[in-house]
């Protein structure tokens, strides 16, 4: 049964995100009963906050989600721990926010977060603030900010433990908000950026000059994928040395200028910008594969996998289950004849990425920081379907690897 909030009604379910692999759930109750609060996110005698902003599919939202998140890394809450949250529930829609952890109390955390909150404009989200009470038990007030300085208070609520749903609570929204499944998807949100990344007028111009619907050649089309450093650039280079192919990579050359801007946006502006990236590609292999093999760097499953793996946190079994929506190819994208997926030792992964040195982005560093983040893109990658990714042990030296990459193309795709 869904747990009854203050008014009596169905009430939302709050999911703490990480520092562990594990999820604190929690949720609302009206009375004094119920199981004991989750003690482990309240520091004593500090004090806790929590703020959430709809997750819906909206330019407006991410870039709000984005602004607290930056906001909190500054100045007064320097002192405090934050953790994503996420707020499901019975009727509600998927809200993501964040849990702040303020070890010491005292009113300047609280402060300064009305101030962060009264400068983002008319409508400000909530703010959850999280006290003991005499018996330890633990209250949630939520506030909502009026002018003039005014709070109103809108429920207080018993907080008492919850199981941890069954699925991510993030993986009902990833279609909508990280994995787009058609060129219409992704081009109404960079559509939506205009106003504010210039570059998306020009990117937005290249997918449109690019015909639709793009068909491939009578050649084959072979992409490799796999994590950074698993060799990729390696073996789609001698590939296609031996095979007199034409190379492609995703995001291609014509946008990658534009990868740091779009790096630097939300998940869903980000992820946009990559999937509109391999419609591109998509007309570029239509057209050389009618002359010569083609070979592809990364594409739409890197952008899958990759976009999964960041919106679901925690351990490899919070992925959506196999056969899921999210690991379907996009109806309206570019088939190629086989995906190959390079898979080293995550041991011998690090020594590549070190004996390569290049500087790193943030992503790489979280990808060796966090070994469940390259896990998690590696089993995403593992249960795309339709074309699924055949693995190959990339473990082997450059020759052997490339012997068998070919063996396996010969084997897909005839006589070249
Ligand atoms: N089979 C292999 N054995 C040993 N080192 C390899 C092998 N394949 C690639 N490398 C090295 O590992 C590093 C990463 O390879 P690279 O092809 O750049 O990977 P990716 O394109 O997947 O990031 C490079 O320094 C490369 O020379
Ligand atoms: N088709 C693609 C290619 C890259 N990407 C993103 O780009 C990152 C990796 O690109 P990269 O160029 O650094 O990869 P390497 O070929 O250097 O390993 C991934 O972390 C993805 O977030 C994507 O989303 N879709």
């Amino acid at each position: 049964a869904p747990p009854a909030g203050a008014s009596g009604q169905a009430g939302p379910c709050f999911a703490v995100e990480g520092p562990g692999s594990d999820l604190v759930c929690f949720t609302l109750s009206a009375g004094a009963s119920g199981r004991p609060e989750p003690r482990c996110f309240v520091p004593a005698p500090g004090r806790c906050y929590s703020l959430c902003v709809p997750a819906a599919s909206s330019v407006p939202m991410a870039r709000l989600h984005r602004r607290l998140q930056q906001r909190l890394r500054q100045g007064p809450f320097g002192r405090c721990r934050v953790l994503g949250l996420l707020c499901y529930g019975a009727q509600a829609a998927l809200e993501k926010g964040f849990l702040i952890q303020d070890p010491q109390g005292g009113p300047e955390t609280e402060r300064a977060l009305e101030e962060l909150l009264r400068g983002l404009g008319e409508l400000p989200p909530l703010l959850g603030v999280y006290e003991a009470g005499e018996r330890g038990e633990l209250w949630q007030c939520l506030w909502a900010l009026r002018g003039a300085g005014g709070r109103e208070l809108l429920r207080r609520a018993r907080v008492v433990a919850a199981e941890e749903p069954p699925l991510h609570p993030a993986v009902p929204g990833l279609s909508h908000a990280a994995v787009f499944h058609s060129l219409e998807a992704a081009r109404s949100v960079v559509e939506q950026c205009t106003s504010f990344i210039p570059e998306a007028t020009a990117v937005l111009d290249l997918v449109d000059k690019c015909p639709k619907q793009s068909k491939k050649g009578e050649f084959p089309v072979i992409v490799i994928e796999g994590l950074d450093a698993t060799g990729k650039t390696t073996v789609t280079q001698s590939v296609n040395d031996s095979l007199n192919a034409l190379l492609l990579r995703s995001p291609p050359a014509c946008i990658s200028q534009w990868r740091k801007t779009f790096d630097d946006e939300p998940t869903l502006i980000r992820r946009a910008f990559y999937a509109l990236g391999n419609y591109i590609v998509a007309s570029e292999i239509a057209k050389a594969s009618t002359e010569s093999p083609v070979v592809v760097d990364r594409y739409w499953h890197s952008t899958a996998a990759y976009a999964i793996a960041t919106e679901i946190s925690g351990k490899v079994q919070n992925l959506p289950p196999a056969h899921h929506e999210v690991y379907q190819w996009p109806e309206d994208l570019l088939k190629p004849d086989l995906v190959l997926l390079l898979t080293v030792s995550p041991e011998e992964r690090i020594r590549r990425l070190q004996g390569r040195g290049l500087e790193k982005t943030e992503e790489e560093t979280e990808l060796e920081a966090n070994s469940l983040f390259p896990q998690k893109v590696e089993e995403s990658y593992k249960r795309m379907e339709n074309p699924r990714c055949q693995e190959v042990d990339a473990s082997p030296s450059r020759e052997e690897v490339l012997r068998t990459v070919l063996y396996l193309i010969k084997k897909h795709c005839g006589s070249l």
